[in-house]
């Protein structure tokens, strides 16, 4: 069995911790406008700095291209103060001389956040060079930074094979999550996929074909499904051609025993925006006038009763055009019955995506769930069962 060193195995007394994190938040007017990853992250600094180490820590901003003043982590350092309510310090570079002083200043216990990894290109192509230069300002390497690991850059991955490495809290956290949901789930196993469209989720549908027992598709992507067995959509979002695609997915689905579950009625309107005129149909009913905008209440009891009798869901996309209301109304009521049941211990519920984890919370749900990703294409890379380079040089 793989396993991980993590922050219990580590040494960090006295000792210059390198700590790799997700600081790429949303921000408006230059004030962080979601804490998630920030909160995600107190476990792991204050764990090290408790234990006397001098936390160092390293992510990335944005995708400069270059040097960039507007998307440097100093703007995001107060709010990762007041999330940790402690004191944190700055430095404008992440590695030489500026770097090696600010580390030198704080002292065991402090934290400092360094700049932007991607202001160097040296971040992205994982280079050599800028990996020691990296690694010289540390004793030890702690990855928690779940949500960039599958980029194999110097600060999520090339650090992890030159120094001793550790899986910090949120990664211990969200790797557990993960192996519950797909490597070792108690069955059944549903995967809800819904979301806009077929073409951005093939190896995703692909995978989970084969490793879980019921595969729920909903949103735009499940109209190109329907497409594929002939039912008219109407003007709804389809990619008609892709509908060969999907009928070799549903084949494929079968041979491993896996159950593919499409909507049987829809919520349709002639256009899209909120609280456009809007009926409840069956499949068969949707006119060449109409777009699929949510699945209806017989898709969303179906949907229930399949949860109902699983152990485990994994839910990445949401059922309809969650943003405009009504239309919020079958991915809610989903949410809130996996909610529920997980809440009651009967379903151990992982969910990840930017739009899912924004539906979620608009449900009021996310709270309920057994774990939900602030990862979005790492989530979506795990999901499609390909390799993560910042978790795999964690292994042992
Ligand atoms: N029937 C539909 N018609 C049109 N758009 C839809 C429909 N159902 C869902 N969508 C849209 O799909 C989008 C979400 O899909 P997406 O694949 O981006 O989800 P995600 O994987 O959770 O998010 P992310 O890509 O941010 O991680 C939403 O904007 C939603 O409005
Ligand atoms: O926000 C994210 O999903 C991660 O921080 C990764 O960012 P990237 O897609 O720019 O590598």
């Amino acid at each position: 069995m793989t396993s991980f060193r993590t922050l219990d195995d580590a040494d960090v007394k006295g000792k210059r911790v390198l700590v790799r994190v997700d600081l790429n938040v949303p921000m408006e007017d230059g004030k962080v406008t979601d804490l998630t990853r920030l909160e995600r992250i107190v476990p792991t600094l204050t764990d090290i700095a408790d234990r006397g180490g001098k936390v160092v820590i390293l992510a990335h901003f944005g995708r400069p291209k270059g040097v960039d003043p507007s998307q440097s982590l100093k703007a995001v350092v107060p709010a990762l103060a007041d999330v940790l309510k402690r004191p944190v310090a700055f430095a404008a570079d992440c590695i030489g001389e500026v770097a090696a002083q600010a580390v030198d200043a704080i002292r065991p216990g402090e934290i400092l956040v360094l700049e932007n990894t991607r202001f160097h290109k040296g971040e992205e192509k994982n280079e050599p060079d800028f990996v020691k230069a990296l690694a010289a300002n540390g004793d030890l390497f702690v990855a928690d930074a779940f949500s960039a690991a599958h980029r194999a850059h110097a600060s999520t991955e090339g650090l992890g094979r030159v120094m001793p490495a550790y899986a910090g809290r949120t990664m211990q956290a969200e790797l557990d999550a993960l192996t519950r949901a797909l490597e070792k789930p108690e069955r059944p196993v549903v995967a809800v996929v819904g979301g806009a469209k077929v073409s951005t989720k093939l190896d995703l549908l692909g995978n989970l074909s084969k490793k879980v027992d019921f595969l729920v598709i909903g949103g735009g992507m499940a109209n190109t499904f329907l497409a594929a067995e002939g039912k008219a959509v109407g003007k709804s979002l389809c990619e008609h051609d892709l509908v060969d695609t999907a009928r070799a997915i549903v084949a494929e689905a079968a041979k491993n025993g896996c159950r593919i579950v499409l909507p049987v009625d829809v919520v349709c309107a002639k256009e899209f925006k909120a609280n456009a005129s809007h009926r409840v149909c069956g499949i068969d009913e949707v006119a060449p006038e109409e777009m699929i905008l949510d699945i209806g209440p017989k898709s969303v009891e179906h949907v229930v009763s399949i949860l109902g009798r699983a152990k485990t869901l994994v839910w990445n996309g949401p059922f309809g055009a969650f943003e405009l209301e009504p239309f919020d109304n079958g991915t809610v009521s989903v949410a809130e019955a996996a909610a529920e049941l997980t809440r009651a211990g009967h379903l151990v519920s992982v969910a990840g995506g930017g739009d899912t984890v924004a539906a979620l919370n608009q449900a009021g749900a996310a709270d309920r769930f057994t774990y939900v990703s602030t990862a979005g294409g790492a989530f979506l890379e795990w999901l499609e069962g390909k390799p993560l380079p910042g978790v795999d040089v964690l292994r042992t």
